[in-house]
């Protein structure tokens, strides 16, 4: 393993050298892995990246081919981690976490066309994505609090998906308090019910009256407010924290060792919101995974792919969709790739994201060329989500979810012609949206036996205004009801 440092001494030389991260706004300090594990936000707003891009050599990804998928996952997360945890208590946390995935490859490819692949995240236990990163996520904090004897607090936003995943992989956890901000009534009822029925003491779910956005500019709101922040040890799960994206660059690397590389290309599409996966793509990639093309996918929220069309980002409003998960306007992550495609200017980034906030829009200037030449994007209407999940099932057999046929959409929209695999990344397991799909196919997918009462179970969420006050007294009170014992 080595790192990128153009110019710089042999990777091998560097590969011991640990990897220490700073800020896209270019004014906290630089700091260890474990500590971007546990802040989440940078102090100065920004996002934290690595200094410097670990490499990883061919021979080493030829390797990957037939390892299970914890190994590869140790790999790739030590080579961002190695200043603050061992490849094998990696590797330990990778086996318990990925044992809990209901598939035994983890991450199973599904050809569905002579050349276009379905990688299939949903196996995990809330039935979406984000399952891979936060069961690996859940195991670093409560290593690295146990370490410093301390407990922390975790604010979340979700658009449906995420609070599901962090409250099944915290939940019960004796150093960590969650609680977790979703947009009232814009998340499917599995999505909803799999944050509010869990009876753990230590894990809150509250209804914003609000959106997706509001709800994450309500979280980075409390971590900008840094007297809050460190009178309850607040700490992110959302992709803000560099953590979750590390942990989601391991399938691009299983998946694209499946289908041949390094000795061929492959192509990834992905459903997008927060830019959180796709970012995650794009560093497999600069980490040395030969990938031909990596298309934005979006749905009628389209801010990213006009963007992409005008060289404009500019907010217009979010609209409800079929895929709630990415019904959303403020990719963060964004901010970490123009932060590189701006060769690492946090003044730019401070320019584009005050502009953003207070204006709604921003031009993106030098860095919009840098952003066609990497990304391709595509949107999909509803009309056509409905159109591609129905022919696929006629097609294939294969019945895709909402916010994967967005992915197809955008694949088969910008797919060269080339004789590379298109992969599509599923996000999420048909089942987590039955009314969608219950109106698009006629029929409504069942849950898995596991999760039979989830539809059943009482619930228990308070619903709070948008508002920063309201919200820094509920997490306040969540806090202080914290048992006893550790600092
Ligand atoms: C099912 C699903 N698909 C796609 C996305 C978009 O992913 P990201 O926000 O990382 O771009 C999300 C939410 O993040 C999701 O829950
Ligand atoms: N789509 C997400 C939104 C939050 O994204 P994250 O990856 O930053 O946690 C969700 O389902 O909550």
């Amino acid at each position: 393993m080595g790192e990128d440092r153009r110019p710089g001494p042999p990777f091998f030389q560097e590969s011991l050298r640990p990897v220490t991260y700073i800020s896209t706004r270019g004014e906290a300090a630089s700091l260890t892995f474990e500590d971007v594990l546990l802040r989440g936000l940078a102090r100065d707003g920004g996002l934290y990246v690595p200094e410097v891009w670990p490499v990883i050599p061919p021979e080493t990804i030829a390797a990957f081919a037939g390892k299970p998928f914890a190994e590869v996952a140790a790999h790739v997360i030590g080579c961002f981690a190695r200043s603050s945890v061992s490849e094998d208590a990696l590797l330990a946390m990778a086996r318990d976490a990925y044992g809990r995935f209901g598939h035994p490859a983890v991450t199973p490819l599904v050809q569905i066309d002579r050349n276009r692949w379905v990688l299939e995240l949903f196996h995990g236990p809330t039935l979406a994505f984000k399952d891979v990163a936060m069961q690996m996520l859940a195991r670093l904090m409560d290593h690295a609090l146990a370490g410093r004897n301390q407990r922390a607090v975790i604010v979340g936003a979700t658009s449906g998906d995420t609070g599901g995943a962090a409250i099944e992989a915290f939940r019960g956890s004796e150093r960590v308090d969650v609680v977790i901000l979703f947009p009232e009534g814009r998340v499917s009822d599995v999505q909803r019910r799999m944050m509010t029925t869990p009876t753990d003491a230590n894990v809150h779910a509250v209804a914003i009256e609000g959106t997706f956005d509001d709800c994450q500019a309500l979280v980075k709101a409390l971590f900008n407010d840094l007297a809050f922040r460190d009178s309850i040890n607040l700490a992110g799960v959302n992709s803000i924290n560099w953590a979750r994206i590390v942990a989601q660059v391991t399938y691009y690397f299983v998946a694209g060792v499946a289908l041949g590389a390094p000795h061929r290309a492959v192509s990834f599409a992905v459903p997008t919101g927060n830019f959180g996966d796709i970012l995650a793509g794009w560093v497999a990639k600069r980490m040395g995974l030969p990938i031909e093309r990596l298309t934005i996918a979006s749905n009628e929220n389209d801010i990213l792919p006009r963007a992409h069309a005008t060289g404009v980002y500019e907010m217009q409003g979010v609209v409800e969709t079929t895929s709630p998960s990415m019904d959303i306007q403020i990719s963060s992550n964004f901010e970490r790739f123009l932060f590189e495609a701006s060769g690492r200017d946090a003044g730019y980034i401070r320019g584009v994201m005050g502009a953003l906030q207070q204006g709604g829009r921003f031009e993106l200037g030098p860095c919009a060329v840098p952003f066609r030449e990497t990304f391709d994007a595509g949107a999909a209407s509803e009309a056509d989500v409905a159109d591609a999940i129905r022919r696929t099932k006629a097609g294939s057999g294969y019945l895709l979810d909402p916010h994967t046929a967005c992915g197809l959409v955008a694949l088969e929209r910008t797919e060269a012609q080339s004789e590379v695999p298109g992969i599509v990344l599923s996000t999420a397991h048909p089942a987590k949206f039955p009314d969608a799909m219950e109106r698009i196919m006629g029929e409504r997918p069942g849950l898995p036996q596991r999760l039979s009462s989830l539809l059943t179970d009482p619930e228990r969420f308070p619903v709070l205004a948008n508002d920063v006050v309201e919200v820094k007294r509920f997490v306040a009170e969540a806090a202080r009801a914290a048992p006893e014992g550790v600092s």
